[in-house]
Order: structure tokens, then C-alpha cells, then sequence
């Protein structure tokens, strides 16, 4: 057993298993979360770990959130960013190689929403940048939000990861992310959008490398062990089945989109040859219905409507760009209604 000497720095008591550092050579979120996974799930409940990486551009959202409400979906798809989903809780975040990742496991007992983010603002200002940790657990400087958090606790374990905007291209997190749209009622979490600036403005040498060098360095500090990093490269991680399968989950259609919280959008539209309000339903990302609330339509384009919202039925809701390409419309004004659709779905 190993025993960890207390002085104000380290923790006062006993742990049988050593803390580590890693630190992820690989880019890919997908590997990247699900090698975050396993150590969450297959290190001991003791074990104090951090892990750091970072991703080529993507989008990250909670658990509970729902990307219609989240994202500028259009650019997203311009862009060809993917849309990962993660296995925590709390808001949509961008990330890109000028952000940088840091992952902080610890036994639950030892969980607390503050400390991990008050380690990692102290390595900050050894590197003279003047950040601080706010009262939502954000690492902030100058009141600009430069790192957000989220946490995740099961059984006897629990971890608190984090971004760190270094470099990242604010150009593009502000333009995938988006407001949300007030007729999308949804039972899932809300992203708290917040004023971001990237570190380099209070420190223009910084990059990845310093900034993992000051955080491992804190860490191997208050965890009282050698700065020793270890270094994991995706061949590492495909080895290990259990992250190759939590990798082919974390890409899976049944969970980026799938695990969507119930939702209800309401949409309305004002045609040269009538009006029309719908509300439709989605379960699981899946078009459960489709009413007609109002509609000053003639009755027989409003019978070939509600023939078009039965015949959704049981789509993904993310089928509906495909509307225009699929359907065999030969009248102008379903043509009409069914392009208007696609755009606003
Ligand atoms: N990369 C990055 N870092 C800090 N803040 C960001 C970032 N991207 C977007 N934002 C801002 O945060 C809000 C959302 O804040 P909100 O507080 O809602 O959510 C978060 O912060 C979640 C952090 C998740 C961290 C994980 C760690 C490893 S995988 S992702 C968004 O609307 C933007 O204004």
C-alpha cells in the first residue's frame, strides 16, 4: 500500500493504487471519449487518474440535450464537423486542436465540483494567464469564459472533465452554435452560452504542450507522485474491446441521435395560397406525430398535408431535408409546402 504524505498540497489519506497521468495521442473524439470511458469504468475505484487530449473539430453535446435545439445543424453538415455526443451531462461545447481536454477521475468519496477546476486555474497562473473559477464551476479570466465542465458519478467512482480554449477558432464555435429556436419545447438540458476567449490573448505562447506540461505538473504535485506521463496512441486503445465497442456505440444513429429527449416543434407559415400551423412529435428522434393545428388551405392540399404527415410518421426526424429529393409532388402548392418543410424541420 501506498501512503501519500499530507502537506496542504496532496490529499490526507491512505490510497492503495498510485495516481497516474495520461495523456491521448489520438484526435478522434470518438476514441478519445470512449478510452475516457474505460478508464472511468475499469481503473480502480481509488485511483485518482488524469487524462488529457483533444479533438480534430467537432461538436460535443450532454447526454440529455438535443442537437435541433443546440446547433446550426446546416453548417454543421457544410462543414462536415461531426456531431458527437458524450456520456456526461451539461452543454454543447466546440472543440477543435486549439482546445484542450482534461479529465480528472477520482473515487466518489473524493468528488467535489470545484477542486479539479481550481487545479487546473492554479496551472494557469503559474503560466501568468489570471483565470479563476466561477460559481457554475466555469474557468473564467477577466470574466470571459476560457473552459467549461461537466461531471459524471456512478457507483463509487466520478470524473470532472473539462475544455480549455488555448487557440481555438472562435469564428466557427460561434457559428455552429446556436440560439434556440422558442417554438422547440424539449424535455433535455439547455446549453448556458457564455462570452468565450481563447487563452493566447493573456499569454501568446501558449499551446497544447504547455499547457498539458502545467497541469500534469500541478496534478503530480497535489497527488504527490513523479511527474511521469504516459503516453496512449489509438493502437493502445483498439486493443482494449471494451473501447472499440464504446466507440462504435459512440458513433451509432441510436445514440448521437436517438438519445434526444422528447420534443415538440411548432411551425407555421404563411403561403401566397394560404396559411398552415403543424406541431409535430418526436420520440427518440423518430416523428411520432404530425397534427395540423390550423390551416386555411384548400381541403384537398390539406388532405394531401396530412397525408404527407402520416406517411412521416415513424421517420427520422432527420429525414426531413431529404423531403424534397423523395417526394413525387406533381402539384405546385404541395411542392411548396413540402420545401418550406425541409428548410424549417
Ligand atoms: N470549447 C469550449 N470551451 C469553453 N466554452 C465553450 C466551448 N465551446 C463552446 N463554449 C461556450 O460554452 C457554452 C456552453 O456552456 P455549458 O456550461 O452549457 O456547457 C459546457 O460548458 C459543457 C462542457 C463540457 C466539457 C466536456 C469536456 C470533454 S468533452 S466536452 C456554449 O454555448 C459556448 O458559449
Amino acid at each position: 500500500m501506498q501512503w501519500h504524505s499530507c502537506t496542504s498540497q496532496t490529499r490526507s489519506y491512505a490510497t492503495s493504487t498510485p495516481a497516474r497521468i495520461f495523456l491521448s495521442h489520438s484526435t478522434n473524439p470518438y476514441w478519445n471519449l470512449a478510452y475516457e470511458d474505460w478508464l472511468f469504468r475499469k481503473t480502480p475505484a481509488d485511483q485518482h487518474i488524469l487524462l488529457l487530449y483533444r479533438n480534430a473539430p467537432c461538436i460535443v453535446i450532454g447526454r440529455n440535450q438535443n442537437p435541433w435545439n443546440e446547433i446550426n445543424l446546416s453548417r454543421l453538415r457544410q462543414l462536415r464537423i461531426p456531431l458527437v455526443r458524450r456520456r456526461s451531462g451539461g452543454g454543447t461545447v466546440y472543440h477543435d486542436l486549439g482546445n484542450t481536454n482534461y479529465c480528472l477521475f477520482m473515487p466518489r468519496a473524493s468528488f467535489d465540483r470545484r477542486q479539479g477546476a481550481e487545479l487546473v486555474s492554479s496551472a494557469l497562473n503559474a503560466l501568468d494567464v489570471p483565470t479563476r473559477v466561477n460559481e457554475r464551476h466555469d474557468i473564467v479570466c477577466e470574466s470571459f469564459k476560457v473552459s467549461g465542465s461537466a461531471f459524471k458519478l456512478i457507483n463509487a467512482r466520478a470524473y470532472h472533465h473539462g475544455t480549455m480554449l488555448l487557440r481555438s477558432d472562435l469564428t466557427s464555435l460561434r457559428g455552429l452554435l446556436k440560439a434556440e429556436r422558442p417554438s422547440l419545447k424539449t424535455k433535455g438540458v439547455g446549453s448556458v452560452s457564455s462570452s468565450v476567449r481563447n487563452l493566447s490573448e493573456w499569454n501568446a505562447e501558449i499551446g497544447h504542450e504547455s499547457f498539458v506540461r502545467a497541469v500534469a505538473e500541478r496534478y503530480a504535485k497535489a497527488e504527490d507522485i513523479e511527474l511521469a506521463i504516459t503516453e496512449i496512441t489509438e493502437q493502445d486503445m483498439m486493443a482494449e474491446e471494451f473501447v472499440s465497442d464504446n466507440r462504435a456505440e459512440l458513433l451509432s444513429w441510436a445514440w448521437v441521435w436517438g438519445q434526444t429527449p422528447e420534443f415538440t416543434i411548432d411551425l407555421s407559415h404563411q403561403f401566397d395560397f394560404g396559411s398552415l400551423s403543424i406541431r409535430i412529435t418526436s420520440k427518440h428522434a423518430l416523428i411520432t406525430a404530425f397534427d395540423v393545428e390550423q390551416s386555411t388551405l384548400s381541403s384537398a392540399i390539406l388532405s394531401q398535408v396530412e397525408a404527407l404527415g402520416q406517411a412521416m410518421i415513424g421517420n427520422r426526424y432527420d429525414s426531413a431535408s431529404d423531403l424534397t429529393k423523395e417526394s413525387h409532388a406533381t402539384n405546385d402548392q404541395i411542392r411548396s409546402i413540402v420545401q418550406w418543410l425541409s428548410k424549417v424541420m
